[in-house]
């Protein structure tokens, strides 16, 4: 199954990949990629495929990333583009696998950005699914996850306290407890990637998040087509459909 080729900026990591599923009335999902903010799109190819073999449309964007183009802001207007851009005000379900989690549950956090945020947005996906994800990067700075990755996102020590509050979504969420997106936070209780207080820390802090912990399923899996962990994931993300994408009224 060949996916569609596209950009959606100038940028040669402003791209994307498009798996349309069969069906014309198929499930809408934009996936966002793992690996620290560092790691291109490709490990993810092989999963957003699966996604549309098992009749889910699946747009898997590339995005300008830490050590390179991107870290803040670069990574968060790409990701705020790609969304805004490649949905069409189509109504999606929005899921991330670590890093990608955090991209993606950021992205459901938009609304409660300050008005005068050039992210903020009151169109926001149907539902979002973290799936092994990273949370609170203030956690991540102090638990040192993946040999300074979050500091390295915000610019560094000296930058990260100031802009925390725009990009962290255990911070954005915690005042008003919802984002008002649908959550699920989906993890395998073996995780051996995080630190397991990401997953529990932010879905106590939003009241519309649901907590899904699968017994010895690891950080990994998920990601493995046709995998345990991976049915659930897919089952998840046609629920979600199902349930939260309704057309928008204009
Ligand atoms: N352990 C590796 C890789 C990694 O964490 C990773 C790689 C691909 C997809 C997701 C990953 N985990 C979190 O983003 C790292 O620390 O960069």
């Amino acid at each position: 199954m060949a996916p569609v080729h596209g950009s959606y900026g100038p940028h040669p990591h402003q791209v994307y990949d498009m798996w349309p599923a069969q069906a014309p009335d198929a499930p809408l999902v934009m996936l966002l990629h793992g690996g620290y903010w560092r790691y291109d799109r490709m490990h993810l190819t092989p999963f957003a495929a699966h996604l549309a073999r098992q009749g889910i449309s699946t747009i898997l964007p590339g995005f300008r990333r830490s050590g390179g183009a991107g870290g803040y802001p670069a990574t968060f207007d790409d990701i705020a583009l790609a969304i805004d851009t490649l949905t069409e005000g189509r109504p999606f379900v929005l899921a991330g696998h670590c890093s990608g989690g955090h991209l993606a549950l950021w992205a459901a956090a938009r609304g409660l950005l300050p008005p005068d945020s050039p992210w903020h947005s009151t169109t926001l996906p149907a539902a979002v699914v973290g799936f092994g994800p990273i949370t609170d990067l203030a956690g991540a700075i102090r638990d040192d996850l993946s040999d300074g990755a979050a500091l390295q996102l915000l610019g560094g020590a000296g930058t990260a306290d100031a802009r925390l509050p725009l990009v962290d979504p255990l911070t954005l969420v915690t005042p008003k407890g919802t984002t008002g997106v649908p959550t699920v936070i989906l993890h395998g209780a073996a995780d051996e990637e995080l630190p397991h207080d990401q997953f529990h820390t932010y879905a106590a802090a939003h009241h519309d998040a649901e907590l899904i912990s699968l017994p010895d399923i690891g950080h990994y899996t998920f990601i493995e087509p046709g995998s345990e962990a991976s049915r659930v994931l897919v089952d998840l993300l046609r629920r979600l459909h199902a349930q939260h994408a309704r057309p928008r009224t204009p």
